[in-house]
């Protein structure tokens, strides 16, 4: 099977690289192409995989087509391959935040195309992705299942209801930056301290690894996780009532807001 990418910017590489860390095909199977030849051929020569010579030659030659651009141009360069699309039918992965699979199908002009529409996370190059997942009516189980797959090996997947894709790109597509933010905060608190910045880094980033484990595998509510930590007359319930004045939480609710507002404009 050969997946080919339109595309060679972060969320693109990130794909690319879970793929060739997983083996999932061999490097020479992923194909890709972009705008600029720097962009893509030497991350295509860093990794083994074949740079194309236009976007046209990905969909002539892949089975899986993941489409990585940015969302204002993705309508403009699926309707500049239809021909391609319908003559050679690959699968067609679309990842743009905001991008319908109605606008997809209207543009690529193909009444028998199969398409996906992905919200991936940077974290599928390291095999810890969240990625959603819905399917045009007319794409048949197995196209979506091979997709499935993919997606799968890269971390985790959920399929979605179209509707719900702006809060999950707000959730998962988006939320790796707000992680970091809150990582990145408590590094720097502890620099405020004297703690060396990348000692202080590490610390954050594993607590913020361990606890989030902790969520993944407890039958308790992040809320009853919280009360084990916090001590009667302790430290921790000091430091969470000064984030609560500072409003922390009303800080995340509306960046969260401000983001599902922005994907719903585009
Ligand atoms: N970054 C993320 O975490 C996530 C991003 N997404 C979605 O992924 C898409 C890409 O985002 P991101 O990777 O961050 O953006 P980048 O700006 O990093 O990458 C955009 C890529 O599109 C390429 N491109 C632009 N025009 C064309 C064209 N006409 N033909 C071929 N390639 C073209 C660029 O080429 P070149 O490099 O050669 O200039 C570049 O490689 C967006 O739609 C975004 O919504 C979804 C989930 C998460
Ligand atoms: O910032 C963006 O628009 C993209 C979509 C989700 C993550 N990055």
């Amino acid at each position: 099977m050969k997946i080919g990418f339109i595309g060679a910017g972060h969320m693109a590489q990130a794909i690319m690289i879970g793929l060739c860390k997983q083996k999932y095909v061999a490097t020479a199977d992923i194909l890709v192409h972009s705008a600029h030849e720097t962009s893509y051929q030497p991350f295509a020569a860093e990794h083994g995989l074949t740079a194309a010579t236009s976007n046209a030659e990905i969909v002539k030659q892949a089975d899986i087509v993941i489409l990585a651009v940015p969302a204002a141009q993705t309508l403009d360069i699926v309707a500049s391959l239809q021909d391609e699309l319908a003559s050679h039918e690959p699968i067609l992965v679309s990842v743009a935040g905001g991008i319908s699979l109605a606008q997809l199908q209207e543009n690529s002009d193909s009444t028998g195309l199969s398409i996906v529409r992905a919200m991936p996370n940077v974290n599928v190059a390291i095999g810890q992705g969240m990625t959603a997942l819905v399917t045009s009516p007319i794409t048949p189980a197995a196209d979506f299942a091979q997709v499935e797959q993919l997606f799968q090996a890269l971390g985790d997947t959920t399929p979605l209801a179209e509707k719900d894709f702006a809060t999950f790109s707000a959730l998962a597509g988006s939320a790796p930056a707000y992680a970091y933010l809150f990582i990145d905060s408590l590094a720097r608190a502890g620099v405020k301290y004297g703690l060396d910045k990348e000692i202080a880094t590490k610390i954050a980033a594993q607590t913020v690894l361990g606890s989030a484990a902790n969520v993944a595998e407890s039958s308790t509510n992040p809320w009853g996780l919280i009360d084990q930590v916090s001590s009667p007359g302790g430290t921790t319930v000091a430091g969470l009532l000064a984030m609560e004045e500072a409003g922390l939480m009303t800080a995340v609710v509306k960046g969260i807001d401000a983001t599902i507002a922005k994907e719903n404009a585009e």
